[in-house]
């Protein structure tokens, strides 16, 4: 049987009060799961139980013993007024900058804050496939992506191997398709 990195049973999740579930799903060793839903139906939530943002009302969600994420948010990051070189960022994540696609090595010593939209989505994807994690979770991944970039993505989480997995939310249905063993539809 695959190991299981993550089980949720009858999840109930929220913030002042539930906004999703019940919900059952698992992600397996060497999967990509795919979570799909309407606008607001509570995709995110599920990515913030496990990252402490939004708390469980019942049900449970378990993690393998150990289990090591990497968060690509929807959000992005702020590096405030601070100057930091691309370099520095992925340091500061745990981040082996030899694991970067060509395009984005090319971009090492730029400051994010003068990165363009899709230079900085690719910076954060990339904090999170190239992070040694068992887990990844990526948030909207395609998002301000080019064809390149969602091509190389893809090949990317083809690539994972059979110990790593992946939860992904993407409302592009074909990407999600392409990538993911199994859709999670969250009604
Ligand atoms: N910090 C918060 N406090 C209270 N409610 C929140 C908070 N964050 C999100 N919500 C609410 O929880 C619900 C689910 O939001 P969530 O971001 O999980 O949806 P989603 O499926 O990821 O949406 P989208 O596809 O638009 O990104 C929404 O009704 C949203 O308004």
């Amino acid at each position: 049987m695959t190991t299981r990195l993550l089980t949720a049973e009858g999840l109930r999740a929220g913030y002042e009060g539930p906004v999703i579930g019940p919900l059952d799903f698992f992600v397996g060793a060497g999967e990509v799961v795919g979570l799909s839903g309407p606008n607001g139906c509570g995709k995110s939530t599920i990515m913030r139980v496990l990252t402490g943002e939004a708390t469980v009302f019942s049900g449970r969600i378990t993690r393998s013993d150990g289990l090591r994420l990497a968060y690509q948010p929807q959000t992005g990051f702020d590096t405030g007024e601070t100057p930091l070189r691309v370099r520095e960022v992925l340091r500061l994540m745990d981040v082996d900058a030899a694991t970067l696609p060509e395009r984005l090595r090319a971009l090492l010593d730029v400051r994010v804050d003068r990165l363009s939209g899709g230079q900085r989505q690719l910076l954060m994807v990339w904090a999170a496939v190239g992070h040694p994690a068992d887990l990844l979770l990526l948030d909207e991944p395609t998002n301000n992506l080019d064809p390149d970039g969602e091509a190389l993505l893809a090949e990317t989480l083809g690539t994972l191997g059979s110990q790593r997995g992946a939860l992904v939310i993407s409302h592009e249905q074909d990407f999600l398709r392409q990538v993911a063993h199994r859709l999670v539809e969250v009604a």
